[in-house]
């Protein structure tokens, strides 16, 4: 086991020993390592078989159908060789907190919270996201948490004043009780307190509990009026009543920009007396006419204005449906940002996406443990993981040179001049004729702003850290419907390709500015979407072979037979003891891979197609923000672990088409026994294994959550269609 130390460390004396170096953080690659460098090599030994052997059978019979293969594989063999680099040198990391020097000398630390719409992202969910940031163990003098409100809307504002309130019991409640999880909408959901990870507090949890659900009662009031804030009703303050009434007039793609100190460190105490956090809402400019540039866009308003503000040199982005699980993470990411030698070119320490409330099974793959966990660990031993948009602790420095701001890090004390700088470069024309976004700041240019964004700083020559501690740190939502999961998909399908087919390609570019193997996993990741065209091959082709008695694949009986059928076993099987390795189960995995093969019909299907007309110009995909609320019914079906196919799309119409193809091929395979078809029939097997849940929603369900009839009729029509063309291909 290879093992260093990314750091120096500091002189300490440990245990009486004089100056033991101590680092604050270690590293060593993974002892699975050795295992995948053989499989890589064997595996690339038989993806050549296979390549030569469909190429002499092409030049022997030159079918429509065996050229379609060649490419199904080919496709294949690109995607398997770009994601091999994730296993090349896979690495852990520990971090040693407690090595750290007194809080005082820690850096200033601002934490961006995004939030675009008010009804898709509950308001008290957000200000439940930034209380929790707000109580980490950090000195408060050091910590501003702004919530950047892409959404512009009263509500969250209201909310934010009202959590302001509620902050200055809940920060000492956290504190003087130990609570882990400071996120007070998951620490009230669970019915007793102590579950939390707080066993004392009683009275005290109660009173907080009832002035939380007050806040809560307060801010959903509003939510049901029609979303705005009607100040007369209130009772609000003076001041505050004012910028209600100015609200009046600004709409959510047209309004000025709105900075608001909602606390100040310097000046608001908790009931106990210390120090509060700073606490700003922040909504940028928006006009129409504009472009806004999304998330990416609002992220670099906020990176402006907060230089202007507090200019803290650690910032820390969380979506609004995350939260801190554990309050000293940012100790952790300081592990990293004061180790003298890690930190020199560091531009982020990135935590997992983890998620709270996945049913047993996963059935949605919501986990996304490839993307969240193991794809990091693979970055990392070349430099560093992607950028994953959340629960990412980034150095400024590495976003822009604020001293390009001029004077910055001005005290909040000064409010209306420094307020009405921050103002001024949040506005939304600001960034006409400058650099923001194309090589300062969050880049523009990719839906997928985080990938986009990680990349261009890695070529740049940044580092990045995977920083996987054995607890979760942060926790959030998983799309809980079937039609969710598969649309934010597609939206990262398209951003993914923006990165990956432009000028400066993952796979020219990021290999020449990174390394290899970097610019491989920056490939397999841009390039996502490509997956759609072997497996709707392998949907369609030997199910149709089958149909029409015509062989794709070699016999049973020709050794090249057993080429395949080791291709096929050994990619699942290694995937399979990868997933249970890094702590899945067999269920999971099974869900997992299902989702992958549904995610390649749907998502990277029209999100391939988007993203072609998007080059063409013939329409534009925006940022779909993924909707967070639920109702009950489909809560109830996920948490039973029932697939909700209950909407009308045509994601569902390319799903029930596939299941009835493989059905028809397999029914029609045993049917016409042929013994020359076996792989074909192992593979319509495979399919019609992973349709199960949509046959059931096809055929078998009544509740809500089952195939509606308009998707049934079109994928019965398809499906005809698909046959008769099967019938030309093969027959021609
Ligand atoms: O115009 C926008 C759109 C979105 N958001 C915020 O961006 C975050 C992510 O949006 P969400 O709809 O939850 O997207 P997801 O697909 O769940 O997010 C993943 O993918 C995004 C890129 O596609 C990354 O930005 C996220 O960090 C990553 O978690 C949320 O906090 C939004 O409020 C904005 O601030 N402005
Ligand atoms: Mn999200």
């Amino acid at each position: 086991m290879e093992s260093q130390r990314s750091g120096s460390g500091r002189e300490e004396t440990l245990n009486g020993s004089p100056h033991l170096k101590a680092p604050l953080n270690t590293l060593h690659v993974d002892r699975c390592t050795p295992a995948h460098r053989v499989h890589a090599l064997l595996y690339a030994g038989a993806i050549l078989g296979l390549v030569c052997h469909r190429l002499t059978s092409i030049l022997a019979s030159s079918s429509l159908a065996e050229g379609w293969m060649l490419l199904a594989e080919l496709v294949l063999a690109f995607m398997w060789g770009c994601s091999r680099a994730f296993k090349w040198r896979p690495v852990r990391r520990r971090e040693f907190p407690d090595r750290l020097p007194e809080g005082g000398a820690w850096p200033k630390l601002d934490v961006f919270v995004c939030t675009a719409d008010p009804r898709k992202e509950p308001p008290v969910g957000v200000v439940s996201t930034a209380l929790s940031a707000m109580a980490f163990e950090y000195p408060a003098g050091n910590l501003s948490v702004y919530v950047s409100d892409d959404g512009g809307a009263d509500v969250t504002l209201f909310a934010f004043m009202e959590g302001a309130r509620f902050a200055r019991h809940w920060l000492p409640f956290c504190r003087e009780n130990g609570v882990q999880v400071r996120s007070p909408e998951v620490f009230f959901a669970s019915s007793s307190s102590s579950s939390s990870g707080c066993s004392a507090g009683g009275g005290d949890a109660d009173k907080l509990k009832v002035m939380y659900q007050n806040m809560v009662q307060r801010v959903e009031d509003v939510m049901e009026k029609g979303i705005h804030v009607d100040s007369v009703e209130l009772d609000l303050s003076e001041e505050q009543q004012q910028i209600f009434k100015r609200w009046k007039e600004y709409s959510g793609n047209n309004h000025p920009s709105i900075i608001q100190v909602l606390l100040k460190s310097n000046e608001d105490k908790d009931i106990t007396g210390q120090a509060m956090p700073n606490l700003i809402y922040f909504s940028r400019e928006k006009r129409p006419g504009f472009p806004h540039h999304f998330k990416a866009g609002s992220l670099n308003s906020l990176l402006r204005a907060s230089s202007i503000l507090t200019n803290a040199p650690l910032i820390l982005t969380i979506d609004c449906d995350m939260y801190s699980t554990d309050p000293t993470s940012p100790q952790r990411a300081l592990c990293y940002f004061l180790d003298p030698i890690a930190s020199n070119k560091l531009a982020y320490v990135q935590f997992p996406q983890r998620f709270q409330g996945l049913n047993k099974s996963d059935i949605y793959g919501g986990e996304l443990k490839h993307l969240y966990k193991m794809n990091p660990y693979g970055m990392d031993g070349f430099g560093g993981p992607n950028y994953l948009g959340s629960n990412t602790f980034l150095s400024r420095r590495a976003l822009f040179d604020s001293s390009l701001e001029g004077e910055s890090g001005r005290d909040l004390l000064e409010p209306e001049k420094v307020l009405e700088m921050a103002t001024k470069v949040a506005a939304c024309n600001y960034e006409t004729g400058t650099k923001w976004g194309k090589t300062i700041g969050f880049r523009y240019g990719s839906l997928s702003e985080d990938l986009h964004t990680g990349f261009w700083l890695q070529c740049e020559g940044w580092n990045s850290v995977f920083c996987d501690p054995p607890q979760a740190s942060f926790l959030g939502d998983a799309p809980k419907t079937l039609h969710d999961a598969l649309s934010q998909c597609k939206r990262w399908t398209v951003g993914q390709y923006e990165v990956g087919f432009t000028r400066h390609s993952t796979l020219t570019f990021g290999v020449r500015k990174t390394s290899l193997g970097l610019g491989l996993t920056y490939s397999h990741l841009a390039f996502w979407g490509l997956w759609c065209i072997p497996i709707t091959t392998y949907a369609l082709l030997p199910q149709l072979a089958l149909v029409n008695s015509r062989p794709l694949f070699p016999k049973s009986s020709d050794p090249w037979f057993y080429l395949y059928a080791y291709l096929f076993v050994a990619a699942y099987t290694q995937d399979m003891l990868d997933f249970i390795y890094h702590k899945g189960t067999l269920r999971c995995w099974w869900s997992d891979q299902r989702m992958w093969l549904m995610r390649s019909l749907t998502s990277f299907t029209f999100g391939s197609i988007q993203f072609a007309c998007k080059q063409l110009n013939i329409s534009t995909q925006s940022f779909n923000v993924t909707n967070k609320v639920m109702d009950d019914e489909q809560l109830k079906r996920y948490d039973e672990g029932t697939f909700d196919f209950g909407v009308d799309s045509p994601f569902f119409v390319i799903l029930s088409t596939a299941a009835l193809l493989n059905l028809c091929g397999f029914l029609v395979g045993i049917f016409r026994y042929n013994i020359n078809m076996v792989a074909e029939m192992l593979l319509t097997g495979y399919g019609v294994a992973n349709s199960w849940p949509i046959y059931e929603a096809m055929f078998l369900r009544t509740d809500n959550g089952k195939m509606p009839d308009r998707v049934k009729l079109r994928a019965f029509l398809l499906t005809g269609i698909v046959l008769a063309g099967g019938f030309l291909v093969f027959n021609a």
